[in-house]
């Protein structure tokens, strides 16, 4: 499954948040979105799974605008695992979370067939979660339910997913072990992660974006360059490949001051 953004723009309360936005991830590809607090991630995401529709530009997947799509078939073709805000009604277990994610792939009587029940099954054991199929998902910690989260998205057995901030509440081995086991899928991924170290480790390609905008895009030590670190995320640092073949940053002691980073010019 290819997804291409080509070119979109979008406006928010009068201000351009995203601007001419072109990125691409090939089938199969772990692309990370990268950038700093309200450089438009988010938005991005938006735009491919239908919450925000851009005043100009097109997102295909598969060649199709999503738009273009009913809302049933880009649900079949795409998954998105969004920041988790907590709460939700009591009484609802974990199983019947997952089972949400087979909503799309339902006829008109909307019936749990054979499929569904091996769709949910398999999710709750890729994401080691059956163990707790039965509780109550707010009885959960914030990690346990993001991999709820995540059994849900592969549930409804998507050929795309995206991810915001899926890692956000994971402990360090957990981490790894997610995204991991989303490269493990050969599902084609978007993936909002602010932990570059992770980024660099899970991703093939990344793309980052500055003020609404697209800076760099490509290999990850050709996107992670000390300038990109410098004027973009406002860190002296240096990205290079261990022998382990794992690339890892080196962080300077402080932040740049202000002064030292050129500063993005807005609307
Ligand atoms: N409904 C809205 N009206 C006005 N501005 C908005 C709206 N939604 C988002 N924005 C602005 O758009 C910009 C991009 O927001 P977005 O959430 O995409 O950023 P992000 O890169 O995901 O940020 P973060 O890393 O903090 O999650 C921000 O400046 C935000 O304040």
């Amino acid at each position: 499954m290819k997804l291409r953004v080509e070119r979109v723009h979008i406006t928010l309360g009068h201000r351009p948040v995203l601007r001419d936005v072109t990125l691409e991830a090939t089938p199969g590809a772990v692309v990370g979105l990268i950038g700093p607090n309200g450089s438009g991630k988010s938005t991005v995401l938006r735009t491919i799974y239908r919450s925000l529709r851009p005043q100009r530009g097109v997102v295909r997947v598969d060649g199709d605008d999503v738009w273009s799509l009913s809302a049933r078939s880009a649900a079949r073709r795409t998954a998105a695992v969004l920041q988790d805000a907590g709460g939700g009604p009591t009484g609802v277990c974990v199983s019947d979370v997952v089972a949400l994610g087979r909503t799309p792939h339902h006829g008109l009587l909307g019936r749990d067939g054979a499929d569904d029940h091996q769709a949910v099954d398999e999710a709750l054991d890729l994401c080691g979660i059956r163990h707790m199929a039965e509780r109550d998902v707010t009885s959960l910690s914030g990690g346990e339910r993001q991999r709820v989260l995540l059994a849900r998205a592969l549930a409804q057995q998507p050929r795309l997913l995206v991810l915001d901030e899926l890692t956000n509440h994971l402990d360090i081995r957990a981490r790894f072990e997610l995204l991991d086991l989303i490269r493990s899928t050969g599902i084609t991924t978007l993936a909002v992660l602010h932990d570059l170290d992770l980024a660099a480790r899970l991703c093939d390609q990344l793309v980052a974006l500055h003020a609404g905008e697209v800076v760099a895009a490509g290999a990850v030590l050709d996107v992670l360059t000390p300038g990109l670190l410098r004027d973009v995320f406002g860190v002296a640092a240096t990205a290079s490949r261990h022998a382990d073949g794992v690339v890892r940053i080196t962080y300077g002691a402080q932040p740049l001051s202000l002064d030292q980073v050129p500063q993005p010019t807005v609307g």
